[in-house]
């Protein structure tokens, strides 16, 4: 089974997919190091730029059928079994971004996307399958620990169970609207 790992950058992907693959006995994927190797995309400084459907034909040629945890903002994007989207309280995507030293637009990006739910809409626009995993206030193991029960449990599809508008208020100092 190939279990996707997505969110916005900052909220934990590698984190959380890391442990759940050593856990599951699933094979870790990194999907940005995958798309190197096989020379698919072009970078652009630290990012890579690639043709989605691309990335899709090589990792359903290399590894449909696997044991595998796809990391990455884009894996919901691939022909994947499951999708797990992390959210994060806005002001955390900031605040690790920020600590990362990404540029401050870069940064103001992300926490928007965070706050719309961007990634959570297109998992759900691809897959039926999607999980959506709050991991505010949790450390990385609650978060795995919450994923594995939920798996065991069969658990399809949990999605709609963040909600940030509820604290705008909180997050407009860190939108592009606020520079
Ligand atoms: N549940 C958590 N609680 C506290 N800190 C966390 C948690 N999960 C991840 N972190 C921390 O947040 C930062 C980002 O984590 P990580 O690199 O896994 O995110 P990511 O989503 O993979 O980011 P990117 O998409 O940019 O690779 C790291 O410093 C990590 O230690």
């Amino acid at each position: 089974m190939i279990i996707a790992v997505t969110g916005t950058p900052g909220v934990g992907k590698t984190t959380v997919a890391k442990r759940l693959a050593e856990i599951l006995g699933y094979e870790y994927v990194d999907l940005k190091e995958f798309a190197l190797k096989k020379g698919i995309g072009e970078k652009k400084g630290d990012e890579l730029e690639v043709e989605v459907d691309e990335l899709a034909y090589h990792v359903e040629r290399d590894l449909k059928g696997q044991d595998v945890v796809l990391d990455g903002h884009l894996s919901h994007l691939m022909p994947v079994d499951l999708v797990i989207v992390l959210r994060a309280h806005p002001k955390l995507i900031w605040e690790r971004l920020k600590a990362r030293g990404y540029p401050e637009e870069k940064v103001r990006e992300n926490v928007e996307a965070e706050l719309i739910d961007l990634i959570l809409v297109e998992a759900v626009d691809e897959h039926e399958n999607v999980i959506e995993v709050d991991t505010t206030g949790k450390d990385p193991q609650e978060v795995v620990n919450e994923i594995l029960n939920l798996i065991k449990s069969g658990t399809k599809r949990r999605v709609g169970i963040v909600d940030w508008s509820r604290v705008y208020d909180d997050v407009v100092p860190y939108l592009r609207l606020s520079m």
